[in-house]
């Protein structure tokens, strides 16, 4: 069986292009479905408008992290970069209603001092999220690529967010949040360097 979390990267010219009228025909089918008339006038834009809002939502089937980390200096800065509170949107795979919340991001550079801008994290948080995902898979997928492609010594991502799908629908418990984290190398070995990492993370205020 495959495993839910750790589906295949997909490179994005195996993605097709977004299918506009496809979805626009799925949409108008689904107001339909709920009883809707999708031919009254407020409903007429609706169908274009929701795929055009799909296409954005899910952008980052169609990008890499090679695409966004694409700036790496080499600072010789040997020591950690966290980035923390960084705003994500995503989608929850089961229910495509949001999830939100935010990610932090640290990472402990190669020996070489190979590291990236700093927006860059936060481009490469956007790419994961906007897909239809899990918390899960978002959290390692961060942590993975950071490893392999700025052959970073140590990561740590964490976030925290709320899914919607657990607020507006279902249990409907409004406030609780899942929080992930995904851990890697020196992070994961050094305890001192990850107990820095954590208290850096706890130590805002939101
Ligand atoms: N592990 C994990 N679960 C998620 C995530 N997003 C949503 N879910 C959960 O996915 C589960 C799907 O459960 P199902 O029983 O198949 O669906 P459902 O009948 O709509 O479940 P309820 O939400 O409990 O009403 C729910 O428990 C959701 O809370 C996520 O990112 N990670
Ligand atoms: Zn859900």
């Amino acid at each position: 069986m495959t495993d839910p979390v750790t589906v295949p990267e997909r490179s994005p010219e195996d993605v097709p292009d977004f299918d506009h009228p496809r979805a626009e025909a799925a949409i108008r089918e689904l107001l339909a479905a709920m009883g809707e008339d999708p031919t009254r006038e407020g409903l007429l834009d609706t169908p274009a408008r929701v795929a055009r809002a799909y296409a954005e939502l899910t952008q980052g089937l169609r990008q890499t992290a090679h695409d966004v980390l694409t700036t790496t200096f080499d600072l010789g800065h040997n020591e950690m970069v966290l980035v923390r509170d960084i705003e994500l949107w995503s989608m929850c795979e089961h229910h495509l209603v949001p999830f939100t919340g935010v990610a932090h991001v640290g990472y402990i550079p190669a020996v070489t001092g190979k590291i990236t801008g700093l927006s860059k994290l936060a481009r490469l948080v956007d790419v994961y999220s906007k897909r239809p995902q899990v918390q899960e898979r978002l959290t390692t997928q961060i942590a993975d690529s950071l490893m392999e492609i700025l052959e970073a010594r140590g990561v740590v991502v964490v976030i925290e967010a709320e899914h919607l799908c657990m607020t507006m629908r279902g249990v409907k418990k409004a406030g609780a949040r899942t929080i992930t984290s995904a851990v890697r190398g020196t992070m994961l070995t050094d305890q001192a360097t990850r107990a820095e990492a954590m208290a850096l993370i706890r130590s805002g205020t939101r």
